[in-house]
């Protein structure tokens, strides 16, 4: 665990860069650090590892206090991964892995098979370990560091906007990644984010800082949304909190309606304006509409029981007839969520 305790950064110049601030980020869990620029999250992170040290205040790891132990010691059980990767220019991929274990005395052979265990654990093909850093995209160079900062097999992982630099998909697949290899690892990990998308998906609880470094809010994601604690908090978290309530409910339970499908090639005659038609093996093929009988209309899905209500609103929102299609695992239509089946579990989640 990591302990914020009263801690204070004022810069030489006078800046107040963090306020009196006390948390705890337990072990095994993502905190994460949002908030404005210029609100002191670097400088909170920087404080854990002794690249800047506090004025005031102590910082915990486990219990001891960091300002007791010295840099490189402590820094040995810390990985870091900042935003740029960092990497060693002139170094190629799996030497810029292999580094730090190296460092701590591994045989080469040794720290390179470990490198290369830690490029395929983050989803890099292993063709790329040869290659220099130039040579990789910007997803593929976070991902390396990800890799560099893990390789020391460290208690405690800090990162600092890791994924800011990459496009929106190759952020969103270093994120799932992310969040699949905190499963398996339970790192202790302190990830910094301006992004409050990215905090409510990654954190398992986030600290929400305002402007002068103190702590306006730390709480889960999901309460931070139905919860905000001021007008700042509500403020950060935008105009579509309500929305991504959605991501916290669950479908499992929902209402179906099991008499809507029919096989592929029907004429859409029935009493419904709407009807499923599906492959003779259940999957979707597409709407048929009554008064336009001769044409599939697209159709969106999610898994039911597993995808929260937002995935179920996206699917009724991408299908003109405004029913959202539910499916299990293996793809086959477990049935559908209606529109009004829907709008009643929206209120619902808005009044809960
Ligand atoms: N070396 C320094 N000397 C003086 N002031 C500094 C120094 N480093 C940071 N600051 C100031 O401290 C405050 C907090 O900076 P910090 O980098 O921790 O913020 P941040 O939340 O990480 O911002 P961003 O999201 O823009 O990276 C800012 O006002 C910044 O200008």
């Amino acid at each position: 665990m990591i302990t914020f305790d009263a801690v204070t950064k004022r810069y030489p110049d006078g800046t107040t860069a963090v306020d009196r601030l006390s948390l705890e980020a337990p072990t095994g869990e993502i905190t994460v650090f949002v908030g404005p620029s210029g609100c002191g999250k670097t400088t909170s992170l920087r404080m854990i590892n002794r690249m800047i040290d506090a004025t005031e205040g102590k910082i915990l790891l486990d219990g001891e206090p960091v300002q007791g132990i010295d840099p490189p010691t402590l820094r040995r059980g810390i990985g870091y991964v900042i935003q740029q990767a960092g990497l060693f220019p002139h170094r190629k991929i799996v030497d810029n892995v292999a580094t730090v274990p190296f460092l701590l005395g591994w045989s080469r052979k040794k720290a390179r098979d470990r490198a290369m265990e830690l490029l395929e654990r983050v989803g890099l093909d292993l063709s790329l370990a040869e290659r220099y850093p130039f040579q990789l995209s910007g997803g593929q160079q976070q991902r390396v560091g990800v890799a560099r900062a893990l390789a020391a097999d460290p208690p405690v992982l800090l990162m600092d906007e890791p994924f800011s630099a990459v496009d929106p998909v190759v952020r969103t697949s270093l994120q799932d990644e992310l969040l699949r290899l905190q499963a398996e690892l339970n790192k202790t990990i302190i990830f910094v984010t301006h992004d409050i998308d990215e905090a409510i998906k990654l954190g398992d609880r986030v600290a929400v800082l305002r402007v002068g470094g103190q702590l306006a809010q730390l709480a889960a994601p999901k309460t931070l949304l139905s919860e905000p604690a001021d007008d700042f908090v509500r403020e950060f978290l935008g105009r579509d909190r309500g929305i991504r309530r959605l991501q916290f409910v669950p479908t499992a339970g929902l209402p179906l309606r099991t008499d809507l499908t029919v096989p592929e090639g029907h004429d859409g005659t029935a009493d419904e304006p709407w009807l499923l038609a599906v492959t003779p093996d259940d999957r979707p093929v597409g709407w048929i509409s009554k008064d336009r009988p001769g044409q599939l209309e697209q159709f969106g899905t999610f898994l039911y029981g597993q995808d929260p209500l937002r995935s179920a609103l996206d699917a009724a929102l991408l299908s003109p007839s405004g029913h959202a299609v539910a499916v299990d695992e293996t793809g086959q239509v477990a049935g559908v969520l209606t529109r009004k089946a829907l709008d009643q579990a929206m209120m619902e989640a808005a009044d809960g």
